[in-house]
Order: structure tokens, then sequence, then C-alpha cells
């Protein structure tokens, strides 16, 4: 990774006219969802003196949705157990408008008053969530070491690991390269460049992950490698989810064979983009904060991999709900279940009702609910004059596909239970059910990615948790469970008995945990599965039309799964999906819509996302 070089092209420089805001008039608005895109849409809405009131919607008691931390008392200490997310990524440019939030959000706003929200990065540098930072190295054994289990061990996958001699990762490598996990590797790899690219008149069209990999690899390296990748981040089944949505940069470059034209690339310095990471990093650098505290952030940025919170990942979202909280402009209304958002037939002002606090009209409305609920929300209501967005509910009705995971966290007192350290490992496909009856998708070594070193100087190590022993989360379930009935699914200690079985089969651990948790993250992820990218920009297009632009859809169904896409979404609602702005070009390699015809583009509405998906940049 050319990290120096990408960092100072990345820099947020001070701008003279960078897309303006081209709608200067007040508004109010509304966000239906606390999860980390409700909140963050929040966050940025409230940083704009146009906006004059924001009322956040979220029907549970809590905020952060699968942001979900616990901290659980065990013998001598406390342990941090997480049910969702529980790193987060800190690549560039995708992590800028991640980390800017993390480093402009209080820990405690009330014991350092604040007037506004734009304060909050100045008034409480020193004392914000950055200081609760967990940063887990490039170099650390959970970033090198990832492992697949196949087909009755653990195979780690080849990274150079920096403390060997050059020598020693080229002999891993190939000794690596000879077990059966890689049958059909090498020459999958070396023979790509002879299979025949799509048709021109196929270039647009979609296929799912397995096809393409087999396609022009083969379906082995499919089965046994990007199956287990998949399970690790959609927990989703390769015939189901969209190569032009999920690899859609390294699909654009099988015309002349990926290896060599990914070498071209990489020797002219250029890689495929995501636009939207621009739009969102130029919509944050509106404030003077992004300017101050870029330095801190690159920090993190070039020292880890991943990182977290010492409280846990919903520490974000605690944070951030904080800083709303005293904002004083914004009305969180948690325990608060909507029933309908609906707009007049003759004026364009949104209605949101909620049975515990009455209609309200709103200018704009961002919704970052699951389609299926989203779909309920916007059927016919009891309120006279209200328009039926037909084409938006049918284009809405087949977008329900999520799968559930089953969570479960072990806590042994024993530090020294496993002989190997590392990320964990992924149970790809290609193991049959019969050597996989828990429908096992991955073990993560929790305590890991628990500690790691402070932000700043002198980089001191943190932790998670305050004593010694070993966390384990076993995942289960995922795509295999489509189509289960509730009563088919393993209750906490079905799912405990299955996960033990799984650890004991795969790494021999027989002591028993001490303290064991289970969560069933019924339909938690959602699924792209192939022509996922055309029905969103179909379904973005229609409410735009349906609501004349003011219900912007935003959140992990529609365009990014990760908590960095959900808060690249939020801001993107909040600032492009509201109101027109014109893009400037400050610096070219910042302002990668330099070559487009940007001026045109008009992304209030629908899903706030840029007509050009991916740039060279
Ligand atoms: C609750 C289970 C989840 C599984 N995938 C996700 C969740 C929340 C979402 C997810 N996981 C990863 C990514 C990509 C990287 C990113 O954008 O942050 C996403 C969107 C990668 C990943 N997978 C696992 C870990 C620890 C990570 C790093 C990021 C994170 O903390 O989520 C492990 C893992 N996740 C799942 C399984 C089955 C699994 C197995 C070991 C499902």
């Amino acid at each position: 990774m050319r990290t120096p070089c990408i960092s100072k092209s990345l820099r947020i420089g001070r701008r003279s006219l960078a897309s303006l805001p081209t709608q200067q008039r007040a508004y109010n608005a509304a966000v239906v969802g606390g999860g980390i895109t409700g909140l963050t849409a929040t966050w940025q809405l409230a940083q704009d003196p146009q906006c004059s009131r924001i009322t956040l919607y979220e029907k549970s008691p809590r905020l952060g949705g699968w942001l979900d931390s616990e901290t659980v008392p065990v013998e001598g200490g406390n342990v941090v157990f997480e049910y969702g997310p529980r790193t987060l990524r800190s690549a560039l440019p995708g992590s800028l408008p991640l980390l800017y939030l993390v480093i402009t959000t209080p820990m405690d706003p009330s014991s350092n008053p604040i007037d506004s929200l734009t304060d909050v990065g100045t008034k409480c540098a020193n004392v914000g969530l950055f200081d609760e930072l967990i940063c887990t190295s490039r170099r650390s054994p959970a970033a090198l070491n990832r492992f697949i289990y196949y087909p009755d061990r653990l195979v780690r996958l080849p990274m150079p690991d920096p403390s060997l001699p050059f020598l020693s990762n080229v002999q891993n490598f190939l000794q690596t390269l000879k077990e059966p996990l890689f049958d059909g590797f090498v020459p999958g790899v070396l023979l790509e460049h002879t299979k025949p690219a799509r048709m021109p008149h196929q270039w647009q069209e979609d296929e799912s992950v397995a096809s393409f990999i087999s396609r022009r690899f083969n379906s082995k390296i499919a089965d046994n490698l990007v199956s287990a990748m998949m399970h690790g981040i959609y927990s989703g089944d390769i015939d189901k989810l969209s190569a032009q949505t999920i690899l859609g940069p390294m699909r654009n470059l099988e015309d002349g064979g990926i290896l060599y034209s990914a070498l071209m690339k990489a020797f002219m310095r250029q890689r495929a983009r995501i636009m939207d990471d621009y739009l969102a990093v130029d919509a944050i650098s509106d404030s003077r904060q992004a300017f101050n505290f870029q330095g801190d952030i690159l920090e993190v940025v070039k020292k880890s991999s991943t990182f977290t919170f010492k409280g846990g990942v919903q520490q974000l979202a605690q944070g951030i709900a904080a800083a709303l909280t005293a904002s004083g402009k914004v009305d969180v209304k948690t325990d608060s279940e909507i029933q309908s958002i609906s707009k007049s037939r003759d004026s364009d002002v949104l209605t949101v009702q909620c049975p515990t606090s009455g209609s309200q009209a709103y200018d704009h409305v961002i919704a970052t609910l699951p389609t299926p609920a989203l779909t309920k929300l916007l059927g016919p209501t009891n309120l006279p004059n209200q328009s039926v967005p037909n084409r938006t509910l049918q284009k809405l009705q087949g977008h329900d596909y999520a799968t559930t995971v089953m969570v479960v966290n072990l806590y042994y007192p024993d530090p020294k239970l496993l002989s190997i350290d590392g990320f964990g490992y992924l149970i790809p496909r290609s193991i049959p059910v019969d050597h996989n009856p828990e429908f096992g998708l991955g073990v993560i070594f929790a305590s890991a990615s628990s500690s790691g070193e402070a932000p700043r100087s002198p980089y001191a190590t943190v932790t998670q948790d305050s004593v010694a022993g070993t966390k384990l989360t076993v995942m289960l379930g995922g795509h295999y469970w489509d189509g289960w009935q509730e009563s088919d699914l393993p209750d906490h200690d079905s799912a405990v008995r299955m996960a033990r079985t799984m650890l004991q089969r795969h790494l021999g651990i027989t002591d028993t945990p001490t303290v064991a948790r289970s969560r069933l993250q019924r339909n938690a992820i959602p699924q792209y599965t192939v022509g996922h990218l055309d029905r969103m920009y179909d379904l973005s297009k229609t409410v735009k039309a349906d609501f004349n632009q003011r219900l912007v859809l935003a959140g992990n169904w529609y365009n990014g799964i990760g908590v960095g896409e959900c808060v690249r979404q939020g801001i993107l609602a909040a600032t492009h999906g509201i109101r027109k702005r014109e893009l400037q070009v400050y610096s070219p390699a910042m302002c990668p819509w330099k070559d487009f015809d940007h001026w045109d583009w008009d992304m209030r509405g629908g899903i706030a996302t840029a007509p050009v998906r991916l740039v060279d940049v």
C-alpha cells in the first residue's frame, strides 16, 4: 500500500469555494432509525446552520443498531463482548469520514460545555472518542495471521511477515501453496489472462461471485477461498451475491487479464476507488475541524489496519448520541416506532406519524431502516390527502433478503488457550455439511483485536478487558439457514453446545468457558444479490420521483454493509441527499469528479450516491 503518497494526496486542504450548497433556506428534518447511519446523518445535519431542527426516531430503547457491545463481569474484572461489528477499517479514503467523526466526537460532552456541534471538535479534541481508540498495528498477529479451515486444519493465508527474512517469507509462501486449500490456485491465476473476456454487450450485465471467480480462475478458488471470505463479510452464498457490486474493481479488469491489468495499474500508481468516498470527504471538509485534525487522523491510518474502542464499538454510537443531545438542536426519540412516512398530494412536505409523539411535518426525511420495515411505513395511511407511492413500494418489494447469524461469545480464564495467535479463521463452503454440522462460518480470536496501541505517542498498549484470559467468538448459520423456521434455529444452550463442539473438533479445546453469551442476529446482514446495483439505481430514481426528492434512503441495505460505508451514506444523505451542492475542483487528487459532468449531478432524494461508482485515482 502506498500509504505515504496516498496520505499526501488525500490531505484535506483548506478550500475556497468547494462544493457550495446551493439552497440557503432554513429547513427541518427527520431521521428514521438510530443505527450508525441514522446517527451519522443526524450528526451531519446538526452541523448545517440552515437546518433548524432534527428529530431522530428509534423504535428500540437503545441507539446504535448493530453496534452492540456488552461489558461482562468475570472473575477478577470485566471483558467486552461484541455481537455485531467489532473492528473498523482504517484504509484510505473510505475511513476518513469515520475517523473524522471519531475525532470530533467528545466522549462526555456534558463535562465539556459546548455551544454548538460545530464547536465539539475544537473544545474536546483531547478528551474525545479519539483517546478511546485501540489501534491494531499492521504488524500485529491480528493483522497478519488469518486462517482458513480446510480440509481438517487451519491454513494461514500467505501474507508477508515483516519479522521474518525475505527468503523465509518466500519459502513459507511456496509451502502454503502445497496445501489442498490452494489446489488449482497457481494455474488458475497464471492462466486467467487466457480466458475470453465478457463480450461488450455483456459488460453491464451482472453475475454471481461464484460465476465470475469460476469463469476467470476456477471453481476451486471460488469454493475454497472466496466463499470463506464472503462468509466473513456477508455470511452469504457466493452463488447469490453480486460480482458487479462486491468485486466491481476486479471485474472491470478482466479485459486483458486481471493479474496483468492489476500489475499495470500498480505500476502506474493507479487504483479503482469509490467516488462516494471522495464525495463524503469533500462534504466533511466543509468544516474547519477536518483540517485541524488531519495529522492525527493520518497517524492512525498509517499505523493501523483496523481500530476499535476501549468500551467496544458501541462506544462510537454512544459518543455520537451524546454529542447530538449536547447540540441542543436534535430531538432524540427512542422507544418511538413510527407508523408511516407519507407525502401530501398538494405540497412537498413529508409527514412522519408516530403513535407516541403524534404526526409531524418535515422538509426532508432520511430513512435508514431495513427495506422490509420501510415498505410497511410507506403503505397507505389514515391521514387525509396523502399520496401512495405505489411505484416505490413495488421496487422495494423484492429487496428483503438478509442472513441470520448466531454469535456465540465465550470467555476462558486461560490466556494461553490457543496455540496460535491471529485474527481467527473462516470456514469455506467446500467443507461438506457432515463435516460442518453446526453450519459454522468462522471463529474470531477476539482477544487479539481487543488489545492494541493507543493512537497517540507514546502509543501505550491498551486493552478492552481488565483481566487476562481468552475470548472467542463463534459465528454460525448465515446463508445455510436461509428459509429455516424460527423453531429450527438454535436457542442459547444449543448454540453454546454447537460452538464448543466445533472448537473441540477444530482446535482441540476441551476447557469449559466461564462465561458464554449468545445472540441470534436475525436478518442482520443484507445480501447484495445479482442485479443489486441496477435495482438500487432504479429504486433511487423512483423514490426521487414519488417523494419529489424529499425522502432519502441510506444504510446497510443500499450501498455498503460496513460501518465505514454506513457512515459515508449518512454523510451523503445529510448533504447531497437534501440539497444540490455544486462540486468544485480544488485539488485534482481529491476531486475525481473533475473528469465527469459533475455540474449536472443532482443527488437529492432517493439513495444519495454519485452517478459514477468507480473511478481510477
Ligand atoms: C456479526 C457478524 C458479521 C459478519 N460480517 C459482518 C458482521 C457485522 C460485517 C463485516 N465483516 C467484515 C466486513 C468487511 C470489513 C469492514 O468493512 O469492516 C464487514 C462489512 C470483515 C470481518 N469479518 C470478521 C471480522 C472480525 C471482520 C472485521 C470487521 C468486523 O469486525 O466485522 C469475522 C466474521 N464476521 C462474520 C463472520 C461469519 C465472521 C467469521 C469469522 C459475519
